[in-house]
Protein backbone atom coordinates (compact mmCIF):
# COMPACT_ATOMS: atom_id res chain seq x y z
CA UNK A 1 0.00 0.00 0.00
CA UNK A 2 1.25 3.61 -0.85
CA UNK A 3 0.64 6.95 -0.13
CA UNK A 4 -1.53 7.19 -3.03
CA UNK A 5 -4.02 5.17 -1.92
CA UNK A 6 -5.34 6.77 0.99
CA UNK A 7 -4.87 10.23 -1.15
CA UNK A 8 -8.09 8.78 -2.54
CA UNK A 9 -9.88 9.54 0.55
CA UNK A 10 -9.15 12.89 0.76
CA UNK A 11 -11.85 15.44 -0.07
CA UNK A 12 -9.40 18.47 -0.78
CA UNK A 13 -5.99 19.52 -0.07
CA UNK A 14 -5.11 22.54 2.32
CA UNK A 15 -1.75 22.33 1.87
CA UNK A 16 0.75 20.33 0.17
CA UNK A 17 4.06 19.13 1.09
CA UNK A 18 5.78 22.13 -0.63
CA UNK A 19 3.35 24.51 1.12
CA UNK A 20 4.00 23.50 4.45
CA UNK A 21 7.85 23.03 4.14
CA UNK A 22 8.14 26.91 2.72
CA UNK A 23 6.22 27.78 5.74
CA UNK A 24 8.37 25.96 8.27
CA UNK A 25 11.56 27.14 6.77
CA UNK A 26 10.05 30.81 7.04
CA UNK A 27 9.10 29.47 11.02
CA UNK A 28 12.50 28.21 11.59
CA UNK A 29 14.36 31.41 10.21
CA UNK A 30 11.96 33.45 12.85
CA UNK A 31 13.12 30.91 15.38
CA UNK A 32 16.52 31.44 14.29
CA UNK A 33 17.04 34.99 15.10
CA UNK A 34 14.80 34.91 18.17
CA UNK A 35 17.15 32.38 19.55
CA UNK A 36 20.12 33.54 18.27
CA UNK A 37 22.00 33.49 21.83
CA UNK A 38 20.07 30.57 23.41
CA UNK A 39 20.47 27.71 23.77
CA UNK A 40 16.51 26.33 23.09
CA UNK A 41 15.05 22.69 23.67
CA UNK A 42 12.22 21.53 21.22
CA UNK A 43 9.50 19.75 23.00
CA UNK A 44 7.24 17.64 20.63
CA UNK A 45 4.14 16.40 21.37
CA UNK A 46 3.41 12.84 20.11
CA UNK A 47 2.37 11.64 17.94
CA UNK A 48 1.12 14.24 15.35
CA UNK A 49 4.04 16.81 15.53
CA UNK A 50 6.31 14.21 14.57
CA UNK A 51 6.66 15.83 10.83
CA UNK A 52 6.65 18.93 12.02
CA UNK A 53 9.48 18.26 14.55
CA UNK A 54 11.53 16.55 11.96
CA UNK A 55 11.31 19.11 9.17
CA UNK A 56 11.08 21.87 11.86
CA UNK A 57 14.34 21.06 13.63
CA UNK A 58 16.54 20.28 10.35
CA UNK A 59 15.58 23.58 8.47
CA UNK A 60 17.37 25.15 11.46
CA UNK A 61 20.86 26.17 11.16
CA UNK A 62 22.20 25.01 14.53
CA UNK A 63 22.24 22.06 16.31
CA UNK A 64 19.22 21.62 18.70
CA UNK A 65 18.26 18.97 21.38
CA UNK A 66 14.42 17.61 21.16
CA UNK A 67 12.30 15.90 23.71
CA UNK A 68 8.94 14.50 24.03
CA UNK A 69 5.86 14.22 26.05
CA UNK A 70 2.83 11.62 25.05
CA UNK A 71 -0.38 12.98 26.40
CA UNK A 72 -4.11 11.45 25.91
CA UNK A 73 -6.53 13.66 25.04
CA UNK A 74 -8.99 12.71 21.82
CA UNK A 75 -8.97 9.22 22.11
CA UNK A 76 -10.03 8.03 18.78
CA UNK A 77 -13.09 10.02 18.30
CA UNK A 78 -12.73 14.08 16.10
CA UNK A 79 -13.70 15.83 19.43
CA UNK A 80 -10.72 16.42 22.53
CA UNK A 81 -12.20 15.01 25.89
CA UNK A 82 -10.35 18.06 27.41
CA UNK A 83 -9.57 15.45 30.10
CA UNK A 84 -5.39 15.16 29.32
CA UNK A 85 -3.00 12.65 30.97
CA UNK A 86 0.71 12.09 30.53
CA UNK A 87 1.32 8.97 29.14
CA UNK A 88 5.31 9.45 28.76
CA UNK A 89 7.17 12.85 30.55
CA UNK A 90 10.13 14.39 29.65
CA UNK A 91 13.52 12.99 29.99
CA UNK A 92 14.79 16.31 30.32
CA UNK A 93 15.13 18.57 33.49
CA UNK A 94 13.38 22.18 31.96
CA UNK A 95 14.53 24.21 34.85
CA UNK A 96 16.33 27.36 33.35
CA UNK A 97 15.84 25.79 30.14
CA UNK A 98 14.55 28.10 27.12
CA UNK A 99 11.25 25.54 25.64
CA UNK A 100 9.72 25.64 22.56
CA UNK A 101 6.89 23.40 22.48
CA UNK A 102 6.29 21.95 18.84
CA UNK A 103 2.70 21.00 17.60
CA UNK A 104 0.85 20.01 14.82
CA UNK A 105 -1.78 21.48 15.98
CA UNK A 106 -4.28 23.98 18.32
CA UNK A 107 -7.85 22.91 17.55
CA UNK A 108 -10.08 23.41 21.09
CA UNK A 109 -6.50 24.80 22.98
CA UNK A 110 -6.97 22.16 25.47
CA UNK A 111 -4.09 20.19 25.09
CA UNK A 112 -1.92 23.04 24.71
CA UNK A 113 -3.67 25.06 27.50
CA UNK A 114 -3.07 22.07 30.08
CA UNK A 115 0.96 20.97 28.61
CA UNK A 116 1.86 24.86 28.45
CA UNK A 117 0.76 25.25 32.43
CA UNK A 118 2.18 21.95 33.23
CA UNK A 119 6.01 23.11 31.81
CA UNK A 120 5.33 26.28 33.31
CA UNK A 121 5.07 24.89 36.68
CA UNK A 122 8.36 23.11 35.90
CA UNK A 123 10.18 27.03 35.91
CA UNK A 124 11.50 27.21 32.29
CA UNK A 125 13.90 30.13 31.88
CA UNK A 126 11.14 31.05 29.03
CA UNK A 127 8.51 29.23 27.15
CA UNK A 128 7.14 29.32 23.58
CA UNK A 129 4.74 27.17 21.36
CA UNK A 130 4.84 26.67 18.19
CA UNK A 131 1.86 25.07 15.76
CA UNK A 132 1.61 24.35 12.34
CA UNK A 133 -2.17 25.00 12.09
CA UNK A 134 -4.39 27.00 14.14
CA UNK A 135 -8.15 26.65 14.34
CA UNK A 136 -9.35 29.83 16.03
CA UNK A 137 -12.71 29.34 15.18
CA UNK A 138 -12.67 26.24 17.35
CA UNK A 139 -10.67 27.77 20.51
CA UNK A 140 -12.98 26.76 23.96
CA UNK A 141 -9.29 28.58 25.35
CA UNK A 142 -6.92 31.22 24.40
CA UNK A 143 -3.44 30.36 23.77
CA UNK A 144 -0.84 32.38 23.40
CA UNK A 145 1.48 31.02 20.32
CA UNK A 146 4.26 32.65 19.19
CA UNK A 147 5.00 30.58 15.93
CA UNK A 148 2.33 29.66 13.53
CA UNK A 149 1.94 28.17 10.22
CA UNK A 150 -1.22 28.25 9.34
CA UNK A 151 -4.97 29.72 10.60
CA UNK A 152 -7.79 27.12 9.24
CA UNK A 153 -10.96 26.98 9.04
CA UNK A 154 -12.82 24.53 11.93
CA UNK A 155 -12.81 21.54 9.93
CA UNK A 156 -11.40 18.12 10.59
CA UNK A 157 -8.27 17.77 8.69
CA UNK A 158 -5.37 14.62 8.07
CA UNK A 159 -2.07 14.20 7.19
CA UNK A 160 1.41 15.39 7.94
CA UNK A 161 1.15 13.47 11.22
CA UNK A 162 -2.12 14.39 11.57
CA UNK A 163 -4.71 11.18 12.43
CA UNK A 164 -8.18 10.19 11.59
CA UNK A 165 -8.14 6.99 14.04
CA UNK A 166 -4.67 6.88 13.83
CA UNK A 167 -4.94 6.65 9.93
CA UNK A 168 -3.74 9.39 7.40
CA UNK A 169 -0.80 10.27 9.42
CA UNK A 170 1.50 9.51 6.52
CA UNK A 171 0.32 11.60 4.08
CA UNK A 172 1.99 14.19 3.05
CA UNK A 173 -0.30 16.93 2.18
CA UNK A 174 -2.56 18.19 4.42
CA UNK A 175 -6.59 18.10 3.65
CA UNK A 176 -10.01 17.17 5.02
CA UNK A 177 -11.46 13.80 4.52
CA UNK A 178 -14.29 12.73 2.54
CA UNK A 179 -17.49 11.77 3.48
CA UNK A 180 -17.82 8.30 2.70
CA UNK A 181 -14.48 7.72 5.47
CA UNK A 182 -16.69 8.58 8.22
CA UNK A 183 -19.34 6.55 7.21
O1 LIG B 1 -6.38 21.78 20.74
P1 LIG B 1 -6.95 20.43 21.00
O2 LIG B 1 -8.44 20.38 20.72
O3 LIG B 1 -6.66 19.92 22.38
O4 LIG B 1 -6.33 19.40 19.95
C1 LIG B 1 -5.00 19.38 19.56
C2 LIG B 1 -4.29 18.11 19.94
O5 LIG B 1 -5.02 16.97 19.45
C3 LIG B 1 -4.17 16.16 18.65
O6 LIG B 1 -3.48 15.20 19.40
P2 LIG B 1 -4.17 13.85 19.92
O7 LIG B 1 -4.49 14.00 21.37
O8 LIG B 1 -5.30 13.47 19.01
O9 LIG B 1 -3.02 12.79 19.80
P3 LIG B 1 -2.00 12.53 18.59
O10 LIG B 1 -1.07 13.71 18.56
O11 LIG B 1 -1.32 11.28 18.97
O12 LIG B 1 -2.81 12.42 17.32
C4 LIG B 1 -3.15 17.13 18.11
O13 LIG B 1 -1.96 16.47 17.74
C5 LIG B 1 -2.93 18.07 19.27
O14 LIG B 1 -1.98 17.55 20.17
O1 LIG C 1 -8.42 18.52 12.79
C1 LIG C 1 -7.76 17.64 13.41
N1 LIG C 1 -7.26 16.55 12.76
C2 LIG C 1 -6.57 15.56 13.38
N2 LIG C 1 -6.30 15.58 14.67
C3 LIG C 1 -6.76 16.63 15.38
N3 LIG C 1 -6.62 16.88 16.68
C4 LIG C 1 -7.24 18.02 16.92
N4 LIG C 1 -7.78 18.53 15.80
C5 LIG C 1 -7.49 17.68 14.80
MG1 LIG D 1 -1.09 15.62 19.30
Amino acid sequence: MDASDISGDLDHVLYTEQQIHDRLDALAAQIAVDYEDKDVLLVGVLKGAIMVMADLMRALPSSVPMDWMAVSSYGSGTKSSGVVRILKDLDTDIHDRHVLIVEDIIDSGLTLNWIRSNLLSRGPASLEICTLLRKPDAAKVAIECKYVGFDIPNEFVVGYGLDYDERYRNLRDIGTLAPHVYS
